[in-house]
């Protein structure tokens, strides 16, 4: 298209979009959040960790949230353990050989990307069921092999609204935070049991949690 043509957008690519958007935009960051509240609930120490790194913070606004480790911590972990979003795809619009694999990727096959999976391998993710922030902390995040870590897919074709959702729910989490405390409660799965009617979506049968006021 030159660089002055114009495109309309369909009725039908209007109403995909709004679809997409909502279900993209809704359901991944309360995910997000529900699994950041069951992991805090069942790691004290990080809870109390993070609740201190938020007292230290003056105001609790847009600035200042991109600006806490810890909290960025906590959510990357959350994303690694619990990614709302466990596999992505991609498809080749034409014949393309891998590497020197010997391998062809023929126009039209798709290949998924297991990112539940890859975020679970203990060879790049020691222990990788337990919740641990200190892995995306400091020097550790060198550590983090590219592409083994992808919450939100990668490339040209990645979450659009990355930046959106780490600061909704960042924000979220912390206002939360400064007045409630979660715990397990008798309610409370260890481990989680997912639904497996959702193909691509991580979806927790139930996540209970206890959530007590602060004095
Ligand atoms: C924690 C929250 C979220 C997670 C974990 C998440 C995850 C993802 C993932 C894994 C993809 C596929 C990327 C790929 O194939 O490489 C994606 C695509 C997308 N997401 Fe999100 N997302 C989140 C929040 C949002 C929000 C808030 C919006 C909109 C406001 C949004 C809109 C989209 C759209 C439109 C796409 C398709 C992008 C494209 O095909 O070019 N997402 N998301």
């Amino acid at each position: 298209m030159g660089s002055h043509e114009t495109k309309k957008l369909s009725e039908e690519e209007i109403i995909a979009n709004i679809v997409l958007f909502l279900l993209a935009g809704y359901e991944t960051t309360a995910s997000l959040l529900s699994f950041s509240a069951y992991n805090l609930a069942l790691n004290p120490e990080s809870q109390r960790k993070l609740r201190d790194e938020l007292r230290e913070c003056p105001q609790l606004d847009y600035e200042s949230v991109a600006k806490l480790p810890f909290l960025e911590a906590v959510v990357c972990e959350t994303l690694r353990i619990h990614n709302p979003v466990t596999r992505v795809d991609r498809e080749a619009f034409e014949d393309y050989v891998l590497g020197d694999t010997g391998i062809t990727l023929t126009k039209g096959s798709v290949v998924a990307i297991p990112v539940h999976a890859l975020h679970h391998d203990p060879h790049y993710y020691p222990d990788p069921h337990r919740f641990i922030p200190e892995r995306f902390l400091g020097d550790n995040l060198n550590k983090v092999k590219p592409y083994t870590y992808l919450p939100f897919g990668g490339g040209p074709r990645n979450c659009i609204g990355m930046r959106f959702a780490l600061l909704e729910a960042k924000l979220a989490l912390a206002r939360v935070l400064m007045d409630y405390e979660f715990s397990p409660c008798a309610k409370t799965e260890v481990p989680l049991r997912f639904v497996n009617t959702r193909p691509g979506l991580l979806q927790a049968v139930s996540i209970w949690v206890n959530v007590e006021r602060r004095n």
